[in-house]
């Protein structure tokens, strides 16, 4: 299989080599190399970077609506072409084809037309001040770096440019290392639609390439997806330049399900929450806290659905869990299983697996002490935990560091709100799990991260206010 593109970089409107290390693209299906692109050298990215701030300002002057024309057009594009940027996503990432024909893409092509269609309407305020008045106009930061992870490369490199661009930023994006194809063809698909050169760049390489972006000196705000150790070190590098920053970071959500939850429901949502995408989303509601009255029921529901999901190859229609990104990535997910059972808890179904394949996995008896229940494993591991009260259950829920989101399963509606409203959870869902819709602020609280992706609350993060005072009167001067 090919999927090699025409150059590693997209810079100033043009396919550009990388002039650093190699980098290997790998079927994760079979590990079989797709494409071979080089890192960006230091000398790229700060080209990159300054390129994208000359192209700034004539974009930034567009008439929003402008603007938002591109982002619209880029939108009708990916849905044209959709059947052959999800199997390239595929190949990148191993994702099932049945997944990211709908989801992926899809996602991406959702932000631009939103984002593309608020921007006529993003305006300032008008203060009245008696005689004199104010007001205040909402600007671009500049240029805006976006680096991204792996397991969404096409909907993370979407959701980062649609609103930075519709504000009138230019970007340069890195992708993941794992997986650097999709930003490459989004840098096509806005040059098509319209994006004047320069305004979208895309430079690839390792965790070097990225701290390089994070502190070059025409880069205004960095908007990260990843893990929280990366977080910390992005947003700490980014501090020092005094960046504006988004963290989309890790979790280890949980999902609470009460006694009087629609039993079917709360188990699709649990496998949704931790088996789609081979486990590998950061929302996953991955600690399933069950009620003492429905857990029995639950776990024998569960290991019936499990045992007849399709596990294989990614490309073929009728899959439905595929592999896993990296063969590290397994490694790790490995070892989180083994720490599971030398630490006690029991395995209701799955395990190790083999290979790039780790299949659906189940632990039961596990207690909150547990690595399993700590710690984030970024795989098809579900953790279930027994609980008895609504008071305890809030209170485990939120003895963590991280924050990103959160699930309640209950008829009881009342209950269901008062205990969201107790969650320290920057996303919840109530009888659901995981949607995210673009119309719908997403993002962490605590250390899984700052900031919102998608939505209105979106624009906040790529632009800045300047208040304007107008006298109309004369200055009163006691001189
Ligand atoms: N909250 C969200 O929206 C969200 C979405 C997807 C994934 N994630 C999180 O991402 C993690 C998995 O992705 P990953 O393994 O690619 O994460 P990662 O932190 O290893 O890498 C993320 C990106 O950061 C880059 N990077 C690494 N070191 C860097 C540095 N010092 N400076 C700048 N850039 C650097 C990497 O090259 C990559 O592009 C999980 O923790 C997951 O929860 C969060
Ligand atoms: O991976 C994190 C973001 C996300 C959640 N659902 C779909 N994408």
């Amino acid at each position: 299989m090919n999927a090699q593109p025409a150059a590693s970089l997209f810079i100033d409107g043009h396919p550009v080599e990388g002039e650093g290390a190699a980098l290997p693209v790998l079927y994760p299906y079979t590990g079989e190399e797709i494409a071979s692109l080089r890192e960006a050298s230091g000398d790229q990215v700060a080209q990159a970077c300054q390129i994208a701030a000359s192209a700034q300002p004539a974009w930034a002057v567009l008439a929003p609506v402008e603007r938002g024309r591109v982002l619209i057009r880029a939108a009708a594009i990916i849905r044209e072409r959709n059947e052959e940027l999800s199997r390239l996503e595929t190949l990148d990432t191993g994702k099932p084809i049945q997944e990211t024909l709908v989801a992926d893409w899809e996602s991406g092509a959702q932000a631009l037309e939103f984002f593309g269609g608020l921007a006529a309407s993003i305006t300032g305020q008008m203060i009245p001040l008696g005689r004199d008045w104010a007001y205040t106009r909402r600007e671009p930061l500049g240029v805006c770096a976006g680096i991204g992870a792996w397991n969404y490369p096409s909907q993370i490199a979407c959701w980062k440019a649609a609103p930075a661009l519709v504000m009138g930023n230019a970007m340069v994006y890195k992708p993941s290392e794992e997986t650097p194809l999709g930003a490459l063809k989004l840098a096509e698909i806005l040059l098509e639609a319209g994006l004047p050169e320069g305004v979208y760049n895309v430079v690839q390489g390792r965790g070097q390439v990225g701290a390089a972006l994070t502190t070059d000196p025409n880069v205004a705000k960095v908007s990260l997806t990843g893990s929280v150790p990366t977080g910390r070190r992005v947003y700490t590098a980014a501090a020092e330049g005094m960046r504006h920053v988004t963290m989309e970071l890790g979790g280890k959500s949980p999902l609470i399900v009460f006694d009087d939850a629609n039993l079917e429901d709360a188990v699709s949502a649990a496998m949704l929450a931790n088996f789609y995408s081979s486990g590998q989303i950061c929302s996953n509601g991955t600690r399933v806290f069950l009620q003492e009255g429905i857990r029995e029921a639950f776990l024998d529901r569960l290991a019936e659905r499990v045992r007849n999901v399709r596990m294989g190859d990614p490309l073929d229609p009728e899959t439905q869990h595929g592999p896993i990104v990296s063969p590290a990535q397994a490694e790790k997910i490995r070892a989180a299983i083994a720490a599971g059972e030398a630490e006690g808890a029991q395995l209701l179904c799955g395990g190790p697996g083999e290979g790039a394949f780790i299949p659906p996995t189940v632990f039961t008896d596990a207690s909150d002490e547990m690595t399993i229940t700590r710690d984030e494993i970024f795989g098809p591991v579900m953790t279930t935990l027994a609980f008895y009260d609504e008071q305890e259950v809030v209170c485990r829920a939120n003895a963590t560091g991280y924050g990103l989101a959160a699930g309640v399963f209950t008829q009881d509606l009342t209950r269901a709100h008062r205990v969201v409203g107790r969650l320290e959870a920057g996303t919840c869902w109530i009888n659901t799990y995981n949607l995210t819709p673009v119309e719908m602020p997403f993002g962490g609280v605590k250390q899984s991260g700052l900031g919102r992706e998608n939505s209105a609350a979106a624009i906040e993060h790529y632009s800045q206010l300047k208040s304007v005072y107008v006298g109309m009167g004369g200055v009163d001067a006691p001189y």
